[in-house]
């Protein structure tokens, strides 16, 4: 069996994750799983952490982050150029994005057993959108990036004391609502020069862009309805020339994926994207802060290992298959 271990951010949903992670711990022990366990400290420091792991074995392991998505990005970009980790990941965050887009149970037991089940099976490789920008390193987003409006309110959400109060409530994808009604009256649009695999496309008057690899952001808004996370595509969203009461619209209607139909919504999907603004704007990986405009973005595909639930669907419709065959 491959060694296993876990990278607890026990502040995510504000503290909760901690007692998610005690329901864990007990199940582990009552199932007599030997692991390793390390909390992070301070913001950046799952990264930190699941680099140095990775670095100190040789072999295959599994790595599991537990906490929302931003633990979860920091892990990935901590492994990235280790091929010997696998990724796994329980939600104990407020978002949880990844958890919706890969089918894994919000329930932590129930994600712990989906994982126990498929550790000693062959993982799934999925695609990695990789952002390149001017004199810094590399930052790798597994969920979605965006620049613009979202990322203004993604980075509003991650600074706000309404967002305990609000997880205390149990109410925490209430929070991108409250920002985005606040955003939505004082946010100036600007002009974005978009190039995607070398053809370029101007957009004045623009709210966002954002670049997907599975479908959901915000806490569950599906923004990029056909984004699969392993075929080889990024699916680009960028909403322009919208009223401000026309906006909120979209977004409401963004919960269904049905944004998609508005005129003002262009979709496209690439490999090789580059975003530019008339003056630099917010950008977000995976919902977390990470600098502003310009920079490109490129898929790597199939780059990263992951347990999930896909696995399992692949063997469903297999045993699907073998009993269509038989009768
Ligand atoms: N010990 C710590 N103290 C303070 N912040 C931390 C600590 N460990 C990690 N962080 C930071 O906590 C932030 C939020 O983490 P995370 O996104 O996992 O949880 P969340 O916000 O509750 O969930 P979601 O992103 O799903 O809404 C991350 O930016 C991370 O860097």
């Amino acid at each position: 069996m491959k060694d296993i271990y876990f990278i607890v951010n026990p502040k995510a949903k504000n503290g909760q994750c901690l007692k998610i992670w005690q329901k864990i711990v007990e199940q582990l022990k009552k199932d007599h799983i030997h692991f390793l366990a390390f909390f992070t400290e301070y913001p950046g420091h799952a990264q930190t952490l699941a680099g140095r792991i990775a670095s100190k074995n040789r072999e295959d392991i599994i790595i599991v982050a537990v906490g929302g998505d931003g633990t979860l990005h920091e892990v990935l970009n901590g492994v990235i150029s280790h091929p010997n980790v696998t990724l796994a990941f329980i939600p104990g965050g407020s978002g949880n994005d990844f958890s919706r887009g890969f089918h894994i149970p919000t329930d932590p037991v129930e994600a712990l057993t989906v994982i126990r089940r498929l550790w000693n099976k062959e993982p799934d490789f999925i695609d990695i959108g990789r952002m390149i920008r001017n004199d810094q390193p590399d930052h790798f987003f597994i969920n979605n990036m965006g620049a613009g409006f979202d990322a203004v309110i993604s980075y509003e959400v991650n600074r706000s004391k309404i967002k305990a109060l609000l997880n205390k409530l149990s109410m925490g994808r209430l929070i991108y609502v409250y920002f985005l009604l606040k955003m939505l009256f004082t946010y100036k649009t600007s002009t974005f020069h978009l190039s995607i695999d070398g053809k370029t496309h101007i957009f004045e008057n623009t709210w966002f862009v954002t670049v997907s690899n599975q479908p959901f952001y915000g806490g569950g808004m599906k923004i990029a309805p056909r984004a699969e996370p392993d075929d080889g595509l990024l699916d680009i969203t960028v909403v322009h020339q919208l009223s401000r009461l026309k906006l909120l619209l979209v977004f409401i209607s963004v919960f269904w994926g049905n944004h998609i139909y508005f005129k003002e919504v262009k979709t496209f999907t690439g490999v090789d994207i580059v975003i530019q603004s008339q003056f630099p704007i917010y950008v977000h990986a995976d919902g977390e802060h990470i600098g502003y405009t310009p920079l490109k973005i490129h898929l790597q595909s199939k780059t990263l290992r992951v347990l999930t639930r896909r696995i399992m669907k692949e063997e469903a419709d297999l045993k699907g298959r073998d009993a269509n065959d038989i009768h």
